[in-house]
């Protein structure tokens, strides 16, 4: 079902202007609840108040969710002193991985404060109730983190990992990406920007986010487009921290393992492939290099592509999810099996997440090292790529190596 919540649009307008503020953005997020955030190294955009939403379900969210974003950013009149992307309207984005039950969220805040280049803004939508600048509620952190299994359980996920395995090795499939949840209880209501805050400490080469309730800190840029011009940091084939392995030799052993590589490879190629048609021309990191993580190492390959057409984010989002480095190989197959094999929910997990202007500019991560956050409770959701030579008891460390900034941040570790 989709549902709308547009308080008589045409009334609308927007004043975007600059602001002397080199406070934080993510410290100026008022309270928890409704905050809204896409912000990398003290720069991106935070947003609060809820202007509009639309919540599109089903195979065609992606295409109801541009139309939708687009009557509704031409609707509004807008006054833009600043001229960035990102500066005038913007809606934050969360988009669910599966076409069912496939729940997805676009909320335009009332309030968007953005950073660019050191320069920051500040959008006001409607009439934001209690002006643009609130005083900021002190931030929660939870004093007892109980953990319990979610709905797919480790030794769940054990025997999903290893019936894929199976499969790809009959020649069924070629890669199946697979993922397990993890549920967190707390003494207090979970206050999002407590997560923020560790995340963005922790994980500055991540883009930390906080939609509607899923927050995280990707690694994993999706597309970023900005006029003709589209990015994308593809992610695939992981390792982890061991004793007596340093950093060097262990993105040594990562660049040199044709397990990973083989993973990485099938993730470039659904990028390239889905991509292609929208662009006149397109460039590929040459060798995948390494991206470190305090928590895990990955390889990584940034994409660039000029557009042919004058496609929105959102529509370019919708013909490259599920890449290979989330769903697998062939695409439909994988993502059938996954909705098989794991028998869950992902909900908004390892779907895109961020922000989309009224150019149909924007930025999408994949939404990954994120959990789901209602309350005093937080599901938590990893995984990883499976081929033919994985090992299940491998894959489960894995994932559990990829929730630690989550646990990290939710537990306060260095706060
Ligand atoms: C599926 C996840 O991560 C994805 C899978 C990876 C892998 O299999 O090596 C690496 C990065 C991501 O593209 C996750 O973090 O849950």
């Amino acid at each position: 079902m989709t549902t709308v919540h547009t308080p008589q649009p045409t009334t609308l307008r927007a004043h975007t202007r600059v602001v002397a503020s080199d406070d934080e953005l993510l410290r100026l997020l008022p309270g928890s609840a409704g905050a809204l955030a896409w912000v990398m190294r003290g720069e991106g955009l935070v947003g609060w108040g809820e202007a509009a939403r639309f919540e599109p379900a089903g195979p065609r969210r992606f295409e109801l969710a541009d139309q939708w974003w687009r009557e509704f950013a031409e609707s509004v009149t807008c006054t833009d002193e600043v001229r960035l992307p990102g500066t005038g309207p913007v809606a934050f984005v969360s988009l669910a991985f599966a076409d069912e039950p496939g729940s997805s969220v676009l909320v335009v805040p009332e309030v968007i404060v953005g950073r660019r280049d050191g320069v920051t803004w500040v959008t006001e939508i409607g009439q934001p109730s209690g002006g643009a600048f609130q005083s900021v509620q002190p931030v929660r952190r939870p004093e007892v983190v109980r953990y319990s299994e979610g709905e797919l359980a480790v030794t769940g996920y054990r025997r999903a990992v290893a019936e894929a395995v199976r499969r790809m090795r009959s020649g069924e499939l070629a890669k199946v990406v697979l993922a397990h949840d993890l549920v967190a209880t707390t003494d207090v209501e979970v206050d999002a920007r407590f997560l923020l805050h560790g995340l963005a400490q922790r994980y500055p080469s991540c883009w930390v986010f906080s939609v509607d309730g899923l927050v995280g800190a990707t690694p994993e840029m999706l597309l970023r487009r900005q006029d003709s011009a589209v990015f994308s940091r593809v992610l695939a084939g992981t390792m982890w921290p061991r004793p007596g392995v340093t950093a060097e030799e262990l993105a040594a052993e990562l660049l040199g393992s044709a397990k990973n590589r083989a993973e990485h490879e099938f993730a470039i190629r659904s990028m390239v492939e889905s991509l292609a048609p929208h662009c006149c021309s397109m460039t590929v990191s040459p060798q995948p290099y390494v991206l470190r993580l305090p928590n895990v190492v990955h390889l990584a390959s940034d994409v660039t592509g000029a557009l042919a057409e004058d496609a929105s984010l959102l529509r370019l989002a919708a013909a490259v999810h599920p890449t290979a480095a989330v769903g697998g190989t062939p695409r439909a197959a994988a993502v059938a099996a996954i909705g098989e094999l794991e028998g869950m929910d992902r909900g908004r997990y390892a779907g895109p997440v961020g922000w989309v202007d009224a150019n149909g500019d924007g930025e999408v991560g994949i939404a990954l090292r994120c959990a789901q956050v209602s309350g005093r409770t937080v599901r938590l959701f990893a995984g990883g790529g499976m081929v033919p030579e994985s090992d299940p008891d491998t894959e489960v460390a894995e994932a559990a190596a990829k929730m630690i900034p989550i646990r990290d941040a939710l537990e306060g570790v260095d706060h």
